[in-house]
């Protein structure tokens, strides 16, 4: 391996100097970098198992990145893990593309077709507070939200899972790095625009369903339409009503509604405007299991039928479950991702987390 070439390979079990396949697995790596950079597959080097600081991406005219990464290479394609050292292996499911696609350092955000993600977060920090109180509740998030995708965020209490919803929805700025939702970069926005953006560009559905209950079903689903001053749109409202099965509700009030009935008044609210990110944090915590599952269902069918993006901030393995993919955070940092995750299994990783 030539020393400016920035991987390092390291593994097949024979360590880095005795790995025979090490110089041929350089080789891929070198030959695929601008196509690593560009969409995270590597063709052509099935067999090998390759740990790469993200520097290789800087070559390739991606940003630093200073955590360490891992290359799997699978049938023919690589597989994006992250995580220190063999912690990685419990993210080695993660199937390339959705990998390269979702999770820290998209490899391929320069050269992704424009619109591919709904949301990117570049090195997003969070500090509260200064000197020796400060709490550094983020500590560089990188991540990129393809569009259409269920993206739920788990980690222990007071790993920066509010913090990294309120930065990610622009509820609250980051210290440092940058939050782009579509192609806008939020730091460039004033309070206005921030709250122009939040109506219309941005969806919520809070554990308090957050209604108001002198309004029925129906003006509360098109109350954001109305604050943002625009006109309803018929049959996208009809579709809503009629995905959150609320049909025969609309003229009812709030309070006349059971609680997982609420929640999907809310849900219905989060997506009138079609927002391009439906922001979501415990949605289920206060309901019974049962119309928690109903819930979760509706909010993974409004990904999967109506191609609505959804980022859940969750405690609950089983919610998580319901999403394509988890984002483990730990200490404010991104500590892994599992897709297609059952809820033993992201409880199994949940444990872990604290030695992380
Ligand atoms: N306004 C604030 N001022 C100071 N510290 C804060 C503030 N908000 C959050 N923190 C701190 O930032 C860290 C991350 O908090 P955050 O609420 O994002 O964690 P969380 O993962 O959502 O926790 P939980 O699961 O308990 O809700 C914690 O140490 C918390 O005490």
């Amino acid at each position: 391996m030539e020393s400016h070439f920035p991987f390092t390979v390291d593994s097949c079990g024979a360590g880095r100097h005795r790995c025979h396949r090490r110089r041929a697995a350089a080789r891929v790596l070198r030959a695929n970098a601008p196509s690593i950079a560009r969409t995270g597959r590597v063709r052509g080097g099935a067999g090998y198992t390759v740990k790469a600081p993200l520097h290789c991406l800087v070559t390739a005219g991606r940003a630093p990145i200073s955590w360490p990464h891992r290359l799997d290479f699978g049938e023919g394609d690589c597989q994006v893990a992250r995580g220190r050292g063999s912690r990685a292996e419990q993210d080695s499911a993660v199937p390339a593309e959705a990998a390269a696609e979702t999770v820290a350092d998209p490899a391929g955000e320069t050269a992704a077709p424009r619109g591919r993600f709904a949301a990117r977060l570049d090195g997003v920090e969070k500090t509260y507070g200064k000197g020796a109180g400060a709490v550094h509740a983020l500590r560089g998030i990188t991540l990129a939200i393809p569009r259409g995708s269920f993206l739920a965020i788990m980690g222990p209490s007071g790993s920066g899972k509010s913090t990294f919803l309120h930065c990610a929805a622009g509820l609250d700025q980051p210290t440092a790095g940058s939050v782009l939702l579509g192609d806008t970069d939020l730091a460039t926005l004033d309070e206005a625009q921030l709250t122009m953006l939040r109506r219309e560009r941005i969806g919520f559905v809070f554990q308090a369903y957050n209604l108001l209950n002198a309004l029925d079903v129906r003006d509360n689903i098109t109350l954001p339409l109305r604050l943002a001053e625009q006109s309803p749109d018929g049959p996208w409202l009809d579709e809503i009503v009629r995905q959150v099965g609320l049909a025969d509700r609309l003229g009812h009030r709030p309070s006349e509604l059971s609680g997982g009935q609420q929640q999907r008044v809310a849900i219905a609210r989060a997506l009138a405007t079609r927002p391009e990110v439906v922001f979501a944090d415990e949605p289920t915590g206060a309901l019974d299991t049962r119309t928690g599952r109903q819930v979760l269902e509706l909010l993974r069918h409004v990904v999967d039928a109506m191609g609505q993006t959804v980022v859940m901030v969750t405690h609950d393995p089983v919610a998580a479950s319901y999403a394509h993919s988890v984002i483990f955070l730990a200490d404010g940092q991104v500590a892994g991702e599992m897709r297609d995750g059952t809820p033993e299994r992201i409880a199994e990783r949940m444990t872990h987390l604290g030695e992380w």
